[in-house]
C-alpha cells in the first residue's frame, strides 16, 4: 500500500485484522510524533513545514491574476489527516447519490452510511441512526471553544440561518459548532486511530521514508513498486495487489510515472507509455475560497498582543494540566452551510470561522486581534487537471473560475459573511474590515477582490476519478481500468467533490476500499474450494 494518510491507514488495518493478509505500508514521510502534529493549535504551523507538507504550487491561475496558489498535502504519518484542521464532516446525501447515479454502484448514501458509522467513535450522543460509537475515528467537539465561535453561531442565527448541532444527522444547511477528530484534546489522525494501536501486528509492516518512485509494471499488471530510501531504490514485489492511497496529487503523480495515463501527454513528457489512460489527473476539484477578515480591540480573540500576553504564556500549562485554553483549538470551530440567493435546494457555501486575525497579507501570524470568516463554494463547477512534466513531475492546473457561476457564488457568499458579522452579536468587537475592505462592494469590486486574494480550502479530489465512462482511471471496485492487481484508494477517486470537508470521505473510501478487498479474497477463497471440492 501506498500512502498512509486518511484512506491509508483505516485500508492498512481493516486488511491486516486478516491474519491471512500481510500487509506493507509505505510512506515517504516521517514520524507524526511532534507536539507539532498531536496539539490542535499546532495545525497552522505545519502548512508549510518542510518536514511535514508537500509544499506544492499550482500553476498560474489565469482568472485569479495569474498567481499560484499553494497546495499543502501532509507528508508523515497520517498524510493529510495529520495537519489538517480536523473537521469531521461527511457532505450531503445527495452527493453519494450522485456517485451512485454516475453509474457507481456501491456508492449510495444508504450504502456508504453504514462504513461512516464503523469507524467513528462519537463522544457527544448524537443520533445512533447516523452516528458509530464504537469506531477507532474518536469524535468530539473543540474542547474549549472560543467566546467568539459561540457568537458567530449567534449573529448567523440573526440574520435567519438555521442552528445545527449535527452536520451529519441528515441535514447539512445550517451553522453551529464543527465536530473533530480529536480525542481529549489531541488530534486523532488516520494513523492514531487505525494504524498505531495494532502497529504490533506481525503481518502489518509500516516503512517511512520511502517514497515510491513507479510501479513494477508486467504483462498488464503491478507487481509492486520502486521505492527511494535515502538515496537508494529499491524493488519491493508484492504478491497480490497494489493499493495506491497517496492522495489526489500523490496517486495520478505515481500512475503518470509509471506509464499509465494519456498517451499524448507522457509521450511529450518523454515517459514511456505503459497504459493508455486518458482520465488519469483530470477532472481536478477542490472548493475555493474567499476571506472576510475584520480587526477586533478584544484579547478574547486568539492573538498576540501584551494583553493575551499572559493567557498565551500559560496556555502550555492550561494545556497539559486541564487539556484547555489555546493550545486545544483547531481555530475552525464553528460554521455551517448556507444557501446564497444563487442556490437552488442545497447549500452551495460553506464557512468556516475562525476566532482569530487571518493576515490581511497572507501571513500565518499577525501582531493583534481579530476573527474572520472563510467561505467557499461548495459545489463548484470549475474543473481542472493535473499535468505531467519531464521526469514524471506534476503541474497541477486547478482552472479556478473556469466556470463562471463559482465567481458568483462566492461573491454573494462573501456578501452573507459580511452581513453575519454586521450582526449585533459583534458589536463592541469590532474594529476595521481589512480585507476584502468597506470599500469593495459591487459585484465588480468583490470579483476582482477575489481575483486577487481567493484561495483554497486544500480539498483537491477527482483525479483518479472512479466511474464507467471513459475518463475514469477505476471502476466502482477502485480497480484501475486495464491494468491488473492494482486499486486506488483515496480522495483521488471521487467522481465530483464532495459538499464538505474531505477527511472523513477519505476515511470512509478506506473503510469500502477495505471491504471489497476482502470480500473479493472471500469471494475466490470460496471459489477454489468451491471448484476442488466438484474436482472430487
Ligand atoms: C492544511 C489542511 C487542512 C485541512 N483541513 C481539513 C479538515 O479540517 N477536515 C477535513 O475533513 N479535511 C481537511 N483537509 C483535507 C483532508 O485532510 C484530505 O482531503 C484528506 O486527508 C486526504 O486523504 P487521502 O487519503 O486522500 O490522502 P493523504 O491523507 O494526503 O495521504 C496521502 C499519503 O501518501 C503519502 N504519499 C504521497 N505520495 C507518495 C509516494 N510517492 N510515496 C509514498 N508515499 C506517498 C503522503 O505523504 C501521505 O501521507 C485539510 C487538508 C489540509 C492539507
Amino acid at each position: 500500500m501506498v500512502g498512509a494518510g486518511s484512506a491509508g491507514c483505516v485500508l492498512a488495518n481493516r486488511l491486516s485484522a486478516d491474519p491471512g493478509v500481510r500487509v506493507c505500508l509505505i510512506e515517504a514521510g516521517g514520524s507524526d510524533a511532534s507536539p507539532r502534529v498531536q496539539t490542535p493549535a499546532g495545525t497552522i504551523t505545519l502548512y508549510k513545514s518542510r518536514r511535514f507538507s508537500w509544499n506544492f504550487f499550482s500553476a498560474p491561475q489565469p482568472r485569479l491574476n495569474g498567481r499560484q496558489l499553494h497546495c499543502p498535502r501532509g507528508k508523515a504519518l497520517g498524510g493529510s489527516s495529520s495537519m489538517n484542521s480536523m473537521i469531521y464532516i461527511r457532505g450531503d446525501a445527495s452527493d453519494y447519490d450522485r456517485w451512485a447515479e454516475l453509474g457507481c454502484d456501491g456508492w449510495s448514501w444508504r450504502e456508504v452510511l453504514p462504513l461512516f458509522r464503523k469507524s467513528e467513535g462519537n463522544r457527544l450522543g448524537q443520533d445512533l441512526a447516523y452516528h458509530g460509537t464504537r469506531g477507532e475515528l474518536a469524535v468530539d467537539r473543540a474542547r474549549d471553544p472560543n467566546p467568539l465561535s459561540h457568537l458567530f453561531i449567534k449573529a448567523a442565527e440573526a440574520i435567519g440561518l438555521k442552528r445545527n448541532d449535527d452536520f451529519n444527522g441528515g441535514q447539512l444547511e445550517g451553522v453551529g459548532l464543527y465536530n473533530l477528530t480529536q480525542k481529549d484534546a489531541r488530534r486523532l489522525s488516520s494513523y492514531r486511530a487505525f494504524v498505531a494501536p495494532v502497529r504490533e501486528r506481525p503481518n502489518l509492516q509500516v516503512l517511512t521514508g520511502c517514497k515510491v518512485l513507479s510501479l513494477l509494471l508486467e504483462d498488464g499488471a503491478a507487481k509492486g513498486v520502486l521505492i527511494e530510501r535515502d538515496g537508494v531504490e529499491q524493488r519491493l514485489e508484492c504478491k497480490r495487489e497494489v493499493i495506491l492511497a497517496a492522495g489526489a496529487i500523490g496517486s495520478p503523480q505515481v500512475l503518470l510515472a509509471s506509464g499509465i495515463g494519456p498517451r499524448a501527454e507522457l509521450e511529450a513528457a518523454g515517459i514511456e507509455v505503459h497504459h493508455d489512460l486518458p482520465g488519469v489527473g483530470k477532472n481536478l476539484q477542490d472548493h475555493l475560497d474567499g476571506l472576510v477578515t475584520v480587526r477586533s480591540p478584544s484579547p478574547l480573540t486568539l492573538g498576540f498582543s501584551w494583553g493575551s500576553l499572559p493567557s498565551v504564556l500559560l496556555s502550555p500549562f492550561k494545556y497539559l494540566a486541564q487539556r484547555k485554553g489555546w493550545l486545544t483549538t483547531n481555530y475552525v470551530e464553528a460554521g455551517g452551510f448556507a444557501r446564497t440567493p444563487l442556490a437552488g435546494a442545497l447549500p452551495d457555501v460553506q464557512f468556516h470561522f475562525v476566532p482569530g486575525y487571518r493576515s490581511h497579507r497572507g501571513r500565518l501570524f499577525e501582531w493583534g486581534h481579530g476573527y474572520a470568516v472563510h467561505t467557499c463554494v461548495l459545489r463548484p463547477g470549475s474543473i481542472g487537471e493535473l499535468r505531467v512534466k519531464a521526469r514524471g513531475e506534476i503541474e497541477i492546473d486547478y482552472n479556478f473560475l473556469a466556470d463562471p457561476q463559482d465567481a458568483r457564488v462566492l461573491v454573494e457568499g462573501i456578501r452573507l459573511a459580511r452581513r453575519i458579522l454586521a450582526g449585533a452579536a459583534f458589536d463592541g468587537l469590532r474594529g476595521q474590515e481589512m480585507l476584502p475592505g468597506t470599500e469593495v462592494q459591487s459585484d465588480e469590486q468583490l470579483l476582482a477582490y477575489i481575483r486577487e486574494h481567493a484561495a483554497t480550502v486544500f480539498h483537491p479530489v477527482g483525479t483518479c476519478k472512479m466511474g464507467v465512462d471513459a475518463m475514469s482511471v477505476v471502476d466502482p471496485q477502485l480497480r484501475v481500468r486495464g491494468v491488473k492487481g492494482l486499486r486506488v484508494a483515496d480522495a483521488s477517486i471521487m467522481p465530483t467533490l464532495v459538499s464538505g470537508n474531505t477527511n472523513a470521505p477519505c476515511i470512509m473510501i478506506g473503510e469500502k476500499a477495505a471491504q471489497m478487498i476482502l470480500q473479493g479474497g472471500q469471494a475466490k477463497a470460496e471459489a477454489v474450494e468451491d471448484a476442488a471440492l466438484a474436482a472430487v
